[in-house]
């Protein structure tokens, strides 16, 4: 229908804006911490802390397959992943900082592409 074919723009216009918001991050200088999992032999107490682990890559991977029903599902994944960063990280450290600058970065380009 008319109806069903203007929702399939919609949707198809969302996804294109979270990958290219995606896209910014990942050159932003303070996305370094959040490119790729948290390596547990690093960081090894990192899976008992963190219940739900999320980064960039596995953000784009998500995009790229469309495993996310909706722009909000999208927003939940870089929400629980700049959580995680707050869980885990004091907001003093060189993470911590980055985190919270990255996610006033996310959170700006959201409000650009879709007005509260
Ligand atoms: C987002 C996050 N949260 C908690 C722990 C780590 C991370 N990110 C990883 C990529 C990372 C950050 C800082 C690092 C690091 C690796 O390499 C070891 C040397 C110190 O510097």
């Amino acid at each position: 229908s008319k109806k069903e074919r203007a929702n399939k723009k919609k949707e198809q216009r969302d996804l294109q804006a979270c990958k290219s918001i995606v896209q910014e991050l990942e050159g932003h200088e303070d996305a370094w911490p959040f490119l790729l999992p948290v390596n547990t032999r690093q960081f090894p107490t990192y899976k008992k802390i963190i219940k739900k682990p999320m980064d960039l890559s596995v953000i784009k991977k998500k995009l790229e397959d469309n495993l996310y029903k909706s722009r909000e599902d999208y927003c939940e994944d870089l929400r629980l992943m700049f959580n995680n960063c707050e869980t885990f990280n004091e907001d003093d450290s060189p993470v911590g900082k980055a985190g919270h600058n990255l996610r006033s970065f996310f959170e700006t380009k959201w409000n650009e592409h879709f007005p509260p």
